[in-house]
């Protein structure tokens, strides 16, 4: 694509002279990264200014350069290659989308924002829409993929460039829909504009990434970009049953909007005659294309809430709603939530393995299990380092509270002290709770579940689907689920 055409479409930027033929046969945002043809587009960040290097980005061959008015002004171009835009997120996802043919307004587009739930509602989204013979592409944390396809994902929300490109090839690959987390992180740096969403959920707002936000309300404020013009198109669908929800219902255009409800029969969603069970909960689901029974095999009030907002979504993309009722009880599920580690139909102890790693989620996983663990009820967790560091007391003073046993444990400490992790956990539990502190996550992993009595229910949250721990800057293989397994084949003497 030639520059000229690129740079067009971004507000205030002239093309400079000699430059009417040039081609661009790349974006990249990481000037170590750039090569011949390349266009480097230096992105402001919270370390450095990308833009400050376009003098190796350009000597390794790129075409051009756009970087911050900052940056120009920190490091003064000698080349005519070099051009500034005042709003470079804005810039960077402007050229992405229009140099991979603006995928994100051909695919009809799900997003998915909220604190807790974006991977499993997404999931359930896919699900849903691939049983009614749609085809789908799903991006969030644990991967990108369609039929034929799939890539573990770095991020959440895929940075603008990577995002536009693997939306174009979802669209060569034949998809229709592409269903999509948000983050917070994604929306606050205009990740992903560009895209058109046809519908867009928001799930629930509770602490998380305060190290990132300023505040609750800046934290919001983040999530509810998704839901303004600039995004939105079509149907937003949000949780009633969330302060901040609610606060977006009334901030938006009633007709635009399906509100969901656990627990309302106000909402535009909700469900009646509710009976819980085990392994799922069945009831009555109202919506606004009738009313329907339905059993689904997630447990817990706050996958009922998932299933709702999944369920306005694909009813309002035209699926038919006796299809969803009939398809839901074969929902596989998600890797990492609520995931149960069982060896053999012999295990006297039940083993859960689940992504909570906020203070909400950690709350909603005790609480969903509690009813179904006979015995005591043992939860191994840890905080993230480098990351909100005032979740940590919390999550401590719920599994105190919530759990009979605590066992504080090391998640990914990355490039803290994983000690200082585990005392900001431990200023949350009183000590008359008498927590078992074990720094060694694989250790606390097999202490938990050689010491449970028959009975017991062993829950080992933060890191769900990870298969590795961050120490320091090195990612080492770790499998919450794997160390699982070794622990119960130790415990009931079962050999490889
Ligand atoms: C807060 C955040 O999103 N940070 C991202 C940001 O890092 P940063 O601002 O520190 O980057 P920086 O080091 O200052 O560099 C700025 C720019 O200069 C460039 N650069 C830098 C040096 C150089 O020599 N040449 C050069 O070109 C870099 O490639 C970068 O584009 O840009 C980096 C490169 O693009 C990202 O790797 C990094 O993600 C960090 C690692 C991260 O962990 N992000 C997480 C928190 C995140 O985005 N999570 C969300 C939410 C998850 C959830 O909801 O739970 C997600 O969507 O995954
Ligand atoms: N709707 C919900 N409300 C509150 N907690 C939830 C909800 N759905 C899931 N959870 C809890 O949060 C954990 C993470 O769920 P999920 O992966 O679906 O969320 P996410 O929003 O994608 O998280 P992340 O921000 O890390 O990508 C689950 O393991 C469960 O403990
Ligand atoms: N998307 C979340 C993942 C947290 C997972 C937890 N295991 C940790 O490392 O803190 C984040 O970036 O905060
Ligand atoms: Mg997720």
């Amino acid at each position: 694509m030639k520059l000229r055409e690129l740079l067009a479409v971004v507000d205030g930027v002239e093309l400079p002279p000699g430059f009417e033929d040039a081609e661009v046969e790349g974006l990249k945002t990481n000037s170590h990264a750039c090569g011949v043809g390349d266009l480097f587009i230096g992105m402001p960040g919270t370390r450095v200014d990308g833009g400050e290097f376009w003098a190796s980005a350009i000597a390794s061959g790129a075409v051009a350069a756009i970087v911050s008015p900052e940056a120009i002004q920190k490091n003064p171009p000698t080349s005519e290659a070099v051009v500034s835009a005042n709003n470079m997120n804005q810039a960077c996802a402007q050229i992405a989308s229009a140099f991979y043919g603006y995928p994100g307004q051909k695919l009809k587009m799900v997003g998915v924002t909220g604190t807790n739930g974006k991977t499993t509602t997404t999931h359930l989204i896919e699900f849903l829409l691939n049983k009614a013979n749609l085809s789908t592409a799903l991006m969030g944390t644990l991967y990108t993929r369609w039929a034929g396809f799939e890539q573990t994902a770095a991020y959440t929300t895929p940075f603008a460039v990577e995002l536009q490109q693997q939306l174009a090839q979802a669209v060569d690959a034949g998809c229709e829909f592409g269903v999509m987390e948000v983050s917070s992180h994604a929306l606050a740096q205009g990740r992903v504009l560009g895209c058109q969403f046809e519908v867009a959920v928001f799930s629930n707002l509770t602490q998380d990434h305060l190290d990132y936000h300023t505040d609750m309300e800046d934290y919001f404020a983040a999530k509810a970009l998704l839901f303004s013009s600039d995004y939105l198109k079509g149907r937003a669908i949000i949780n009633a049953d969330d302060a901040y929800g609610q606060q977006l219902i009334a901030g938006l255009n009633a007709e635009q909007v399906w509100s969901y409800s656990v627990n309302h029969n106000s909402a535009d969603l909700w469900m009646s005659d509710l009976n819980y069970e085990p392994n799922g909960v069945s009831g009555t689901l109202h919506t606004p294309k009738g009313d329907v029974a339905f059993r689904s095999p997630l447990v817990g009030q706050y996958n009922l809430e998932n299933l709702l907002a999944a369920v306005g979504a694909v009813l309002h993309l035209g699926v038919d709603l006796n299809l969803v009722a009939s398809v839901i009880p074969e929902f596989p599920g998600v890797p990492g939530r609520m995931e149960r580690v069982q060896i053999t139909s012999k295990q006297d102890i039940s083993v859960i393995v689940d992504y909570a790693h906020t203070p909400d989620s950690l709350e909603n996983l005790l609480k969903a299990a509690r009813p179904f663990i006979p015995g005591k009820m043992i939860c191994v967790f840890g905080c993230g380092g480098d990351r909100d560091r005032t979740k940590r007391p919390k999550m401590g003073k719920i599994a105190a509270d919530l759990a009979d046993v605590a066992v504080v444990t090391s998640d990914n400490p990355r490039t803290e002290d994983p000690e200082r992790i585990l005392q900001d956990i431990l200023a949350g539990i009183p000590p008359t709770a008498n927590p078992t502190v074990i720094g060694d996550r694989a250790t606390a992993i097999r202490t938990a579940i050689l010491q449970a009595q028959p009975g017991d229910g062993v829950l080992l949250a933060g890191k769900g689907h990870e298969d590795y721990q961050i120490l320091g800057t090195e990612k080492i293989h770790f499998d919450d689920r794997e160390h699982a397994r070794d622990a119960l084949q130790e415990r009931l003497g079962i050999r490889d």
